[in-house]
């Protein structure tokens, strides 16, 4: 695999993106709702929200795979409808959730990484002989640290966390100018997510790929991102540097998802649960979105305006941008658990 350079990295932009999911006739469930970031070429950038925030959607939507009401795509300058089907996976690859059904049982693993090469064969217009397409998949396979013989087995005869090894050298084999990881290492024990972790960031480094990582896990995406994007039904919430957002968070909701990260040391989760509950927090329920902020009905800090107004997202008082009307209001942030690295579980990076 040649050695690719930031140059050869794409920045992706996602400008109010709006995506709604037909239901039945004449409804629709709105998953994205005007949602911006930027993952600037060569750096990593990750997006957070606990389950059905829309993260999955927005890659959806990168990968033209969802119904796309507004706005716009765009990478490397291209809008995704320039791109095409066809170019879009020379640029764009995915690294999914689940290394256990992406891989194809029945075929070898050097099959599997090889596929993309086949398949993308005319658009890219590199046709390669077989010994030479064999010879990429070797490459490839040392990359994520696989021996070569590993391209005659098969995916039960690996584990969970070489099975992602395997899914990141598929997703790789083509050269793509971004790569989005959704939920790539959720399923994984923390001792292989932190190994996974640490080869994805080498090989975003060495290759200088753009990143966006999908999770629900801030401890986790803090390690690998530059910067972060937090999602809530469909809107952002917070945004700015990775480490100013994990350790002061100025948002009352990314401070919930905060403090709903595991931690592996019992004691310091007993702690957190503490805190967790001092937090006084509604329980989580879906109240109608109308003019209001998303998140007040599980806010502890609500007031009237935050039931009658839609909060836009503006500059915060420590920097980055936050959605939220009480950001200059709220007690001060000092999570001691999030602040020394053993307390993440991810000691290992
Ligand atoms: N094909 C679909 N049809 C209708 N609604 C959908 C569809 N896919 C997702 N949704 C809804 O859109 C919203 C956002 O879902 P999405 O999967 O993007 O969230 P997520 O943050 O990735 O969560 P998860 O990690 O659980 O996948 C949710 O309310 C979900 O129920």
């Amino acid at each position: 695999m040649k050695g690719a350079t930031t140059a050869d990295a794409a920045e992706l932009t996602v400008s109010d993106l709006v995506v709604d999911y037909p239901i039945g006739r004449r409804k629709h469930r709105r998953a994205v709702d005007g949602v911006s970031l930027r993952v600037p070429a060569g750096r990593a950038v990750g997006l957070v929200g606990e389950s059905g925030s829309g993260k999955s959607t927005v890659a959806k939507a990168v990968l033209g795979m969802a119904p796309v009401s507004a706005g716009q795509v765009a990478c490397g300058g291209t809008s995704l409808g320039d791109l095409g089907r066809s170019g879009r996976p020379q640029q764009i690859q995915v690294v999914f959730q689940d290394p256990y059904s992406s891989l194809d049982p029945t075929k070898t693993i050097g099959y599997t990484v090889q596929e993309p090469l086949r398949a993308h064969a005319d658009s890219t217009g590199a046709r390669l002989s077989a010994a030479e397409r064999e010879e990429r998949v070797r490459a490839m396979l040392a990359k994520v640290g696989l021996p070569a013989e590993a391209a005659d087995r098969y995916p039960a005869q690996f584990s969970g966390g070489q099975r992602q090894r395997i899914s990141i050298a598929r997703a790789l084999i083509l050269e793509p100018r971004l790569v989005i990881c959704d939920e790539a290492v959720s399923a994984l024990d923390l001792s292989i997510q932190a190994q996974i972790l640490n080869l994805l960031l080498e090989l975003q480094q060495d290759l200088g790929l753009s990143l966006l990582f999908i999770t629900h896990d801030l401890s986790v995406v803090n390690h690998i991102a530059e910067d972060l994007v937090v999602l809530f039904r469909g809107r952002v919430m917070e945004t700015g540097p990775a480490e100013r957002v994990y350790r002061q968070p100025q948002h009352p909701y990314t401070r919930q998802l905060v403090v709903s990260a595991p931690l592996p040391d019992l004691g310091r989760q007993r702690t957190r649960r503490e805190r967790r509950e001092a937090l006084a927090l509604p329980p989580a329920r879906q109240a109608p979105l109308g003019e209001s902020c998303p998140f007040a009905h599980r806010c502890p800090f609500a007031v009237d305006r935050c039931r009658t107004e839609r909060p836009v997202l503006r500059d915060a008082p420590l920097g980055g941008q936050v959605a939220c009307h009480r950001a200059e209001d709220l007690p001060p942030w000092t999570d001691d658990l999030t602040t020394s690295p053993e307390a993440t579980g991810s000691t290992a990076l």
